[in-house]
């Protein structure tokens, strides 16, 4: 398919050892991009070798502090990150950390955000409360880096249906999706519904009740 969009480039290449707190390591090559559509610092981690033949597994990961670094049960951020980082290490891809906090309304906003869903509003309720988008998530520099990157066909890690419609929009090669694990928490339950019944998310309801 043609690209819909300007082209990016490799700006350095860099490897760097992973090591996780619960004792699993991996290596990673970290890539910085000239060029990106929307002048942020997103940073890909190519992992794994995928054999001859097989796509590679590329996630999409938007940036969640709290998730990501604190480990906060509001979201299921860490966990995913977690499981991408290994799962695409022993297949063979690339993880974009895409700094898109708070589905692209930031941090301070997120945090707002937070506050209102406290007071009964759901995670796009509580964006559009605030008059920012429920998802504010553009991925046109996310297929920049696939293609500065040569990545070709792949399979998409997600149960997003938007990420696969943008990025195939966008021109990128998604053959198929590959769904994420769901780390349902009493804490973050109600936002996997929101998901599910708002936007459409391919995360098993009835898995999400008896969690
Ligand atoms: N505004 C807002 N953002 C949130 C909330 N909870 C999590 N996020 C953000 O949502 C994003 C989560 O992104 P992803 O992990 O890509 O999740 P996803 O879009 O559901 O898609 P997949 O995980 O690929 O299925 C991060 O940027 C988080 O900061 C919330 O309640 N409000
Ligand atoms: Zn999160």
């Amino acid at each position: 398919m043609e690209t819909v969009h300007a082209t990016a480039a490799v700006r350095t290449r860099v490897t760097i050892p992973l090591t996780f707190p619960d004792g699993y390591a991996t290596t990673a090559e970290a890539v910085t991009f000239r060029g990106l559509a929307d002048g942020q610092e997103h940073l890909a981690l190519v992992l794994g070798h995928p054999a001859p033949g097989t796509a590679p597994l590329v996630r999409l990961h938007s940036e969640c502090l709290t998730g990501d670094v604190f480990g906060s049960a509001r979201c299921d951020c860490g966990p995913q990150l977690r499981e991408a980082v290994e799962r695409i290490s022993e297949r063979g891809g690339v993880l974009l950390y895409l700094r898109q906090e708070g589905r692209g309304i930031g941090l301070y906003n997120k945090l707002d955000a937070y506050a209102l869903q406290d007071g009964g509003l759901d995670t796009y309720e509580a964006n559009a409360a605030l008059g920012l988008p429920e998802d504010g998530r553009d991925y046109t520099a996310a297929a920049q880096m696939l293609e500065a990157l040569g990545t070709g066909a792949f399979e998409l890690l997600t149960n997003n249906p938007d990420k696969a419609r943008q990025l195939r929009d966008l021109g990128a090669d998604v053959t198929a999706t590959v769904p994420t694990g769901v780390f349902a928490t009493d804490s973050n339950v109600r936002y996997l519904s929101a998901k599910v019944e708002r936007t459409g998310h391919t995360i098993a309801l009835a898995g999400l009740a008896a969690a």
